[in-house]
């Protein structure tokens, strides 16, 4: 191969390594500006004010360390538009090696895994990972496109087909009116589970697929740009203001902002089908883009960053409000001291604690657990780790998950294991709740996306048992200092989550009446 065409290569390898990196550390202008916005939309001192403050230390604790905002990294999705003559073969070969650097650099979390055998394969790649999407286009430079989209937010993804009939809401039929109510139902099902407040993009028509597809494509859409359909351009308009009235607020603490984003777009449908599709993003939207110069494989210029650059460094501090008790707790921990805490109450944790997700839990069951977990907290994450110069592991990253997924093992596991606190983000259900009382114990809940966060606040791994099932589903042997989270359902019957879901349904229910 000539020198030209090698040069083109690396750096076209190179800038797409740069892309990813980005993509994973830095939230882009307009995003930064629309967690500004919300943050000025709440009452100092409130629970929701204070998770704002946790966000934003943590988007600057990852521009800092150039360390992924949120541990999830998810399914890396590049759509790439070439001039004719352009070699894709040779994009998607550099994309794929990109993808593998980055996850040795540990900007990405090996978050491929064998739907099957539930192997991680450890570098990101896999049958269909990542997703690369091309087309060609008239200009002559090259356009690449990346979103990092994580598991929980796409979790909470959903496709309506018209005529339904939704909670709250009753009838949607097939027309616009009909859209708004699916809009709006999408939000509310969220709950905070998706790390809210979070962005939408919706599809119009279609089919399944090309449903799903238009809803994400609008996710690449500006955060602040108009709707050139006046139509649409109101429901946008209409469903952000609507969605911050249900209360629902950061990570489904209640508050004033639960939807930062609304984008809607709309293709033809078959006669038979009318589908809704919406694609619900976390806080940590994580999409960016650049343009390549095909001659030379370099970067010419980097989209998302026009206008006021927002760096929430310097803010003052939000402190935590007068009547949230604060309650230093050290594993392993007396059923007293759980039966003392109330939901509301921050908790600062010192010592140990143990990871556990999807694949541990499942495990549990029908196994014995590797160390003795009476007494102690399971934190439902699954971190990016990276080994240094001693070969010792160090945490890159490390939020809560999703803690609903457990909700079919969690209340048999803490009784099985003598285990007293679960730490997560987005609450769990009636069965976990009525585990708690019966056996003492508590959940609490962690700021999703938060990775950078409480990674710092991980002062040692002291091991790790079960590495078979990857490493975001091994089980950690952390050390933390102040580890901070609230108490959102504890052993007295009382959940948080439960009560936003009620009054976020009489708030949902406001919007019953036709209005398109
Ligand atoms: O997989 C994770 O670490 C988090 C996931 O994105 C979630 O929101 O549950
Ligand atoms: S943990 Fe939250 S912020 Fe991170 S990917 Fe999942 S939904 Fe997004």
């Amino acid at each position: 191969m000539s020198q030209v065409a090698t040069s083109y290569l690396q750096a076209l390898e190179k800038s797409i390594y740069d892309l990813v990196s980005e993509t994973s550390t830095n939230l882009p202008t307009d995003v930064r500006r629309a967690i500004k916005k919300a943050k000025e939309a709440e009452n100092a001192g409130t629970r929701a004010a204070m998770s704002l403050d946790t966000i934003t230390n943590n988007i600057v604790m990852a521009e800092d360390n150039v360390s992924p905002i949120c541990q999830d990294t998810g399914l890396p999705t590049f759509k790439v538009k070439t001039p004719v003559g352009v070699n894709q073969l040779e994009i998607k070969a550099a994309i794929k090696n990109a993808i593998v650097q980055a996850t040795k650099d540990a900007k990405l979390r090996p978050n491929s895994v064998d739907s099957l055998t539930g192997k991680n394969s450890g570098d990101n790649l896999g049958e269909g990972v990542p997703v690369v999407k091309f087309e060609q286009w008239e200009k002559d430079y090259i356009e690449m496109k990346l979103i990092l989209k994580g598991g929980g937010c796409e979790n909470k993804n959903i496709q309506y087909s018209l005529p339904c009939e939704l909670e709250g809401l009753g009838r949607a039929g097939r027309d616009l009116d009909g859209i708004r109510k699916c809009i709006l139902h999408s939000v509310w099902q969220s709950q905070g589970q998706g790390c809210s407040a979070g962005f939408i993009g919706v599809g119009i028509g279609g089919d399944r697929s090309s449903g799903y597809d238009l809803a994400k494509e609008q996710l690449f859409r500006h955060v602040d740009d108009v709707n050139p359909n006046p139509d649409l351009a109101k429901l946008e308009e209409y469903i952000v203001e609507k969605a911050n009235t249900f209360g629902i607020g950061t990570m489904g603490f209640g508050g004033e902002a639960t939807l930062l984003g609304c984008k809607i777009g709309v293709m033809h449908r078959i006669p038979a089908s009318f589908y809704v599709s919406v694609a619900y993003n976390c806080w940590a939207y994580r999409r960016m883009a650049v343009n390549i110069d095909p001659a030379t494989g370099e970067i010419t210029k980097w989209h998302y960053q026009e206008g006021e650059r927002v760096t929430f460094k310097d803010e003052p501090k939000t402190e935590v409000k007068s009547d949230s008790k604060v309650v230093e707790l050290r594993a392993p921990i007396t059923e007293e001291q759980i039966r003392e805490l109330k939901v509301g109450d921050v908790v600062k944790i010192s010592g140990r604690m143990y990871t556990g997700r999807d694949a541990i839990h499942h495990h549990l069951m029908s196994h014995d657990a590797p160390v003795d977990l009476n007494g102690h907290i399971i934190y439902h994450c699954g971190p990016v780790m990276a080994k240094d110069e001693n070969d010792n592991w160090t945490v890159k990253a490390a939020g809560p998950t999703t803690s609903i997924r457990e909700e079919p093992y969690q209340g048999d596991i803490m009784k099985k294991f003598g285990i007293r606190a679960v730490i997560g983000k987005g609450g769990m259900g009636p069965k976990t709740l009525a585990a708690l009382k019966e056996h003492g114990g508590v959940y609490l809940n962690a700021i999703g996306g938060a990775a950078q966060y409480y990674a710092d606040c991980i002062k040692s791994v002291d091991g790790v048992d079960l590495q078979e099932f990857g490493i975001p589903e091994a089980m950690w042997h952390l050390t933390v200092e102040d580890f901070t989270a609230v108490v959102t359902m504890d052993s007295h019957g009382n959940s948080l989550h439960a009560d936003v879901e009620k009054s976020s349904l009489e708030k949902l229910a406001q919007y019953a009446e036709r209005v398109f």
